[in-house]
């Protein structure tokens, strides 16, 4: 398993805001992480990039518990929010400082840029704004192209289809259809039909606990919206 959760919770207050017994992903999964608002996704998410601290339990990277060790920030790329990024650079100087970050020369960075033409849809590269400046939709297509190009093992993205227009929500699909390879995706999303179309295991959580967990098949969309229409 490249990664395990045990017995992971998340207590504020007399709120328990997370609470997961076991959960283990295979690598190369595509995993898909739904739930209403509050239920506790981002939380978790936090969690497994040891951003934010469990009240108990853990999370074991290939087997190494996060919180005490740093050899997964090698290998997992994430794009949680707009704090990922660094607002008072440009794209392009944020793109070289991660890219050096994974001894990507600045050619090499340019270079990958060049498969983002479509992606970026003509707004991201030159156009001599800072990323402060940016629109919210194209803030996150930076955070995704820059944690894509790590080429991580594992990439995790929060609400990755949120504020971009239908035209790009449909070219990120593309993208982590074709970034795929022995990838291991963890995605939270609220968009049934896009979750279920890139995933192919699908986890349902409620109030910080995980009610289903299930392989995507034909049936996966009508289950999933019959439960949301509840
Ligand atoms: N720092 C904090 N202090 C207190 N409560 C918090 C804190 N962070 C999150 N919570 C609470 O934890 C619960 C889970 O929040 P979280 O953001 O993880 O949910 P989510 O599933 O990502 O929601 P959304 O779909 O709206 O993004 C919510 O009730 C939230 O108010």
């Amino acid at each position: 398993m490249i990664l395990e959760v045990k017995n992971l919770q998340k207590v504020y207050g007399d709120k328990t805001v997370v609470n997961i017994q076991d959960l283990q992903i295979a690598a190369g999964e595509t995993v898909g992480l739904v739930g209403n608002n509050g239920a506790g996704k981002t939380t978790f998410f936090r969690m497994l990039l040891d951003l934010i601290r469990p009240t108990q339990g853990e999370v074991l990277s290939k087997g190494q518990n996060v919180m005490q060790n740093d050899e997964w920030k090698n290998y997992t790329a994430s794009f949680l929010d707009e704090g990922f990024l660094i607002d008072y650079l440009t794209p392009e100087e944020y793109f070289t400082f991660i890219g050096s970050l994974h001894n990507l020369s600045v050619a090499d960075v340019s270079d990958y840029l060049t498969q983002y033409t479509e992606f970026f849809n003509g707004e991201i590269i030159n156009s001599g704004k800072y990323i402060r400046d940016f629109s919210k939709g194209n803030q996150n297509k930076v955070g995704i192209a820059a944690a894509l190009m790590q080429n991580p093992e594992i990439l995790i993205l929060d609400e990755p289809f949120a504020n971009l227009d239908p035209t790009t929500q449909i070219r990120l699909k593309k993208l982590l259809k074709e970034h795929k390879g022995n990838m291991t995706t963890f995605i939270s999303s609220h968009d049934l039909n896009h979750v279920t179309d890139v995933c192919s295991r699908i986890i349902l959580v409620e109030k910080g606990q995980i009610i289903k967990d299930f392989k995507t098949d034909e049936n996966t969309l009508k289950e999933l919206e019959s439960y949301f229409s509840a």
